[in-house]
C-alpha cells in the first residue's frame, strides 16, 4: 500500500505523559526542541493530530518562523504544510484555530458514521476525507493523502491518535523529547495509549540517535516491521 514517509515528533515527561490528568497542556519542550519542531513541521507536507488535541490543545499547527516560512514559499510550497484532522465524528469545532491562523490547506479525515450536517458545516473550511465506517480507516486515509501529493507526514499526537497510527504499522520514525518533569497521574495521557500491545505483539523499536538537549534528552527511533501485527 503506497503511503507517506511517516514520523511521530512529541514530548513527555520523564514518566512518559504528555498532558496532565485532566488533559491540559504542559509546556514540556525548551526552546531549542520548540525550535526544532518548527523545522520539522517546515520540512514536511503535512501535519496531524487526532482531534483529542484539537479539543484539548486548540493547535493552530503553523510554522511560527518567518525565515521557514518565505524558504517555504520560494520554493513554491504553501507557508505552512497542509494541516490534518483525524476526526471520526466531525467534531472540529468551527472557530478552532486552526481555521483562523495561518494559510495552507486544511484536510479533515472523518468516518462515514461522522454526522452529515456536521460536515457540511467543516467542508466549507477544509478538504474532507471520509476513510472508514466508525473510527477513521488509518491505512485507508494514509494511502489517500499519498495519492493527493502528501511523502512526507509529521504526526503530533496525541495519545489515541499515536496508538493508531504505531499499531497499524503506519510508522516509520518517532522523535520523542523528554522533558525535565513528573506529571504523574494514572489517567494523564501517555504517548501511547489505546488498546495497547500484549506481550506477543509487543512494538520493537531501533534507537537512531540519543542527544541531551536543555535539561531533556531527545530520543530518535526507527519503528521497524512489526512482525506480531
Ligand atoms: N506533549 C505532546 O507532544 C502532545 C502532543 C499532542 C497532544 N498532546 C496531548 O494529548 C492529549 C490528546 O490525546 P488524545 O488521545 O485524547 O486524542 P488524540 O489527539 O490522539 O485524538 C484521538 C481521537 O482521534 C479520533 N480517531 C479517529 N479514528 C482514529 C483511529 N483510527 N485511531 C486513533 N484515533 C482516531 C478519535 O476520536 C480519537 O479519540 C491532550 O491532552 C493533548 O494536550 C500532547
Ligand atoms: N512538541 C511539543 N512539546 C510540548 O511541550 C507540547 N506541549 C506539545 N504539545 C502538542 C502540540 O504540538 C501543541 O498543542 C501545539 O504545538 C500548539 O502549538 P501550535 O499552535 O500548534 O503552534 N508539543
Amino acid at each position: 500500500m503506497e503511503r507517506p514517509f511517516t514520523f511521530i515528533n512529541s514530548a513527555m515527561s520523564a514518566d512518559g505523559k504528555i498532558s496532565t490528568k485532566e488533559r491540559k497542556q504542559v509546556r514540556i519542550s525548551g526552546q531549542i526542541d520548540f525550535n526544532r519542531m518548527d523545522q520539522l513541521r517546515a520540512g514536511s507536507d503535512a501535519v496531524m493530530v487526532g482531534i483529542g488535541t484539537v479539543l484539548a490543545d486548540d493547535p493552530s499547527l503553523t510554522v511560527k518562523s518567518s525565515e521557514l516560512k518565505m524558504e517555504r514559499i520560494a520554493s513554491g510550497k504553501e507557508e505552512n504544510p497542509a494541516r490534518i484532522i483525524v476526526d471520526s465524528k466531525a467534531r472540529t469545532p468551527i472557530d478552532a484555530d486552526i481555521f483562523k491562523k495561518g494559510e495552507g490547506k486544511l484536510i479533515i479525515i472523518v468516518s462515514e458514521s461522522a454526522p452529515s450536517d456536521k460536515v457540511a458545516l467543516l467542508k466549507e473550511k477544509a478538504i474532507i476525507v471520509v476513510a472508514g465506517k466508525k473510527s477513521v480507516d488509518l491505512k485507508q486515509a494514509m494511502s489517500e493523502l499519498k495519492s493527493q501529493g502528501i511523502d512526507r507526514l509529521m504526526i503530533e499526537g496525541g495519545a489515541t491518535l499515536n496508538w493508531g497510527m504505531i499499531s497499524n504499522g503506519l510508522v516509520d520514525e518517532i522523535y520523542t523529547f523528554v522533558g525535565n518533569l513528573i506529571i504523574g497521574g494514572k489517567t494523564a495521557p501517555t504517548f501511547t495509549d489505546g488498546e495497547g500491545f500484549t506481550e506477543k505483539d509487543i512494538q520493537k523499536l531501533e534507537l537512531i540517535d540519543a542527544e541531551k538537549m536543555e535539561e531533556g534528552i531527545l530520543l530518535k527511533w526507527k519503528v521497524p516491521a512489526n512482525p506480531g501485527q
